[in-house]
């Protein structure tokens, strides 16, 4: 069962930042209230990052226990540790280094200096996220207590590009070759994992996001609108800039900044 987004829209791309940051925060110490620890799933992008430099800014940062916090990828490039095009180097810069996580809960997507293939890579994450998934979980991987991701201005998330093959895999976790968006190389969650999560946030600013969004709110097919499939468990938000929110139906956002 997925749920039907809710949209909540921000003046511009900076309170957008800092909104969904507080709005984590909130929901990670919630959930390690209720269960004793959290999944987090983060995403790459302009969006994606700055909340996450917007978390390590706040003082409210403090009250997530992080050394309790499980940190997953919905994507990575297939990159050297250490490579500043990686997701894994934007969010240790923005965040993950600043704050006194358990490394053991850190699960990076490996890349070639890893030894493995992108194939072998995948099905290494596979099976971390298998470990990490308990039996009351829907399926192979945890109930991510929060599961962000960017949109591309095709409607893509994760490294699921319209009409790419890893749209129709069933497994959790695929290689991607011939990505539209650079690196051609990737490594991402599929629509399966991501539907596994209890909530999904879509993160989107700019005027060039605006038909993505409007395709994402609309029964489109996923395989042609990956965003579309973006959908949670028992929560889905799209969380937008007044500038990406411009072409979906009226009635639908809340502007949620003056
Ligand atoms: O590895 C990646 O590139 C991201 O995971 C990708 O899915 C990103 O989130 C979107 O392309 C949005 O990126 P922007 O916010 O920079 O437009």
């Amino acid at each position: 069962m997925s749920s039907v987004p809710n949209v909540v829209v921000h003046r511009d791309a900076e309170v957008l930042a800092n909104a969904v940051a507080a709005r984590i925060i909130t929901r990670l110490v919630d959930a390690q209230a209720a269960k004793g620890s959290a999944h987090l799933v983060l995403t790459g992008g302009t969006v994606g990052i700055a909340t996450l430099a917007a978390i390590a800014a706040t003082p409210a940062r403090d009250a997530v226990d992080w050394r309790r916090l499980d940190v997953w990828w919905g994507d990575e490039r297939f990159l050297p540790t250490g490579d500043p095009e990686r997701n894994e180097t934007g969010a240790r810069g923005a965040l993950l280094d600043h704050v006194d996580l358990d490394p053991s809960r850190v699960h990076v997507m490996l890349g070639p200096d890893s030894g493995l293939s992108a194939e072998e890579s995948a099905d290494a994450y596979a099976t971390e996220l298998a470990k990490a998934a308990r039996p009351e979980d829907h399926g192979p991987v945890p109930s991510f207590d929060v599961l962000l991701l960017g949109m591309g201005p095709d409607s893509h998330v994760a490294s699921l590009f319209p009409g790419m093959p890893a749209l129709y895999d069933t497994r959790p976790v695929v290689s991607v070759h011939g990505s539209p968006k650079p690196p051609p190389t990737r490594i991402s969650l599929t629509l399966p994992a991501i539907q596994a999560a209890r909530e999904v946030w879509v993160v989107a600013s700019g005027e060039e996001k605006a038909g993505a969004v409007r395709l994402a709110l609309a029964d489109s097919g996923p395989v042609q609108v990956p965003a579309a499939g973006a959908r949670g468990r028992s929560r889905t938000l799209f969380l937008l800039d007044r500038a990406s929110a411009t072409k979906i139906p009226p009635g639908l956002g809340r502007i949620a900044s003056p």
